[in-house]
């Protein structure tokens, strides 16, 4: 087995901690990647002692605690997980401007075997950091890994992606949405393709609407640098539910490698509009000062770190249409709210009426609806039965199945792939272009103030055009 570096560019940050690490370790926990070494760079003054500690810190809390939980073992710490101790042990911390060809030359030189790089960096840095690597010779089979937002807008994601091919060649490039390392998200594929009974009713015939709603009780939890910035539209429905409406609406692979896999995708999101105009197909909204459970939360525009003139939205909605033989007509609506008193994670796919009812069925018209959850992970088909008393009365009735999740958390499952140089679960280039294109008529009418930005107490569950 080939060493493996995995370098981390802006390691001091919150998603490394928060995420990348935890999930990291949970990939070592569950015996991948012997032998890795884990390089941290930034400007911060870090020393390796320090960088090891906050690495420790993060497999023990989290990763390995994540592991724990998907085999069902007592949570272990660092010390009893040796493939993440002795990673944290021997992580190294080099201090580097990433905009600075030197800089980064010198930190590819402590690198060993096969190479990922992975940019935990705003937009706009992480392209400095691309245009700076230019002037760097990649050790062979570098992947470079990157975070979303991938670019601000489609001319944005056009040239980062432009620069990244000068780079590597494309299967090189890991974009990373972790919502596709989701085990619920996968079953999508498993579920649509695997069974005989519900493909052939996903379409326009059998299909009234469907709705891909993740709403949350998080609120902003210190996140302003970067979320006043992107917003829910950018921070999920651009990114993750377009990833879950590809998964929904997709014409099956014949297999599962990533040309095919991925060229499904772009099919359909190629295929993929606004459904009206901006006005009527899109809702803003942000929340005011509420109460959520025991959390008292304050206002959004008075969070610190905001900046209320930007009239950044935490709650977002827009409909699409997807312009193909089997979804022509079908609204895909695509919701997503911070602060929301209830929160609810799911897809629902909501069928047209049966074409007539028998005269003398009575009592209950509910249609039947397929919902997936996404946390947690849970499967729910609502139909009509005769059910108990009358014989001609109708009962609405739920067959619901719940499964454990999946043997990694989903960026120990996304960093599976990128020391497989495997890019199957990743962005491709055309995609991530065609994500920004659908919604920018969106983003340009929200700017020119076509759609007000509405408010919500936060514990509420917020405007919707369709709830
Ligand atoms: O990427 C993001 O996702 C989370 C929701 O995903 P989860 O896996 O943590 O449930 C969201 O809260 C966050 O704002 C967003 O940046």
């Amino acid at each position: 087995m080939t060493d493996q570096t995995l370098i981390i560019l802006g390691a001091s940050g919150d998603l490394t901690a928060r995420l990348l690490l935890p999930g990291l370790g949970a990939l070592l926990t569950a015996g991948h990647v012997p032998g890795l070494t884990l390089i941290g760079a930034s400007t911060d003054d870090l020393d390796d002692s320090a960088w090891r500690t906050r690495v420790h810190d993060a497999f023990g809390a989290h990763g390995a605690a994540a592991a724990a939980e998907s085999t069902g073992q007592e949570t272990p710490t660092t010390d009893s997980v040796p493939a993440t101790s002795d990673v944290a042990d021997r992580a190294r911390w080099i201090r580097t401007d990433v905009t600075k060809a030197s800089d980064l030359r010198a930190l590819l030189s402590a690198a060993r075997g096969s190479v990922a790089v992975f940019f935990a960096l705003p937009p706009a840095v992480t392209a400095l950091a691309c245009e700076a690597l230019l002037d760097v010779d990649l050790p062979p089979g570098t992947r470079l890994v990157l975070e979303k937002p991938f670019g601000t807008g489609s001319e944005s994601a056009t040239a980062l992606n432009a620069l990244l091919a000068k780079l590597v060649p494309e299967e090189q490039v890991h974009r990373v949405d972790h919502f596709l390392g989701k085990s619920t998200v996968l079953n999508i594929l498993g579920l649509r393709f695997a069974n005989r009974i519900f493909e052939p009713i996903l379409d326009s015939t059998h299909v009234e609407s469907v709705d891909i709603v993740f709403d949350e009780n998080l609120a902003l939890e210190g996140r302003a640098g970067y979320y006043d910035k992107a917003g829910a539209l950018a921070d999920m429905i651009q990114s993750h539910l377009l990833q879950i409406l590809a998964l929904l609406t997709m014409e099956a692979p014949f297999s599962m490698a990533a040309p095919e896999f991925r060229d499904r995708k772009a099919d359909v999101l190629r295929a993929t509009r606004l459904w009206g105009t901006p006005a009527d197909s899109s809702l803003r909204a942000r929340y005011t000062a509420g109460v959520l459970g025991d959390r008292k939360l304050v206002n959004y525009a008075d969070e610190p770190g905001v900046d209320p003139s930007r009239g950044t939205e935490t709650l977002a909605e827009i409909v699409l249409a997807v312009d193909t033989w089997r979804w022509a007509g079908v609204p895909f609506r695509l919701r997503s709210g911070k602060a929301i008193g209830a929160s609810r994670k799911e897809a629902v796919i909501t069928f047209k009426r049966p074409p007539r009812v028998p005269d003398g069925l009575h009592g209950c018209d509910q249609p039947d609806r397929l919902r997936i959850g996404f946390g947690p992970d849970h499967l729910a088909l609502d139909f009509n039965i005769n059910g108990p008393g009358d014989p001609f009365e109708l009962d609405p009735i739920t067959l619901e199945a719940s499964f454990g999740a999946g043997e990694l958390p989903p960026y120990g499952e996304v960093l599976r792939g990128v020391f497989d140089s495997d890019p199957t679960l990743s962005v491709r280039a055309d995609t991530a272009e065609q994500c920004w294109r659908i919604v920018e008529p969106v983003t340009s009418a929200w700017r020119a103030g076509e759609v007000p930005l509405r408010e919500y107490p936060a514990g509420s569950t917020g405007p919707s055009l369709f709830l």
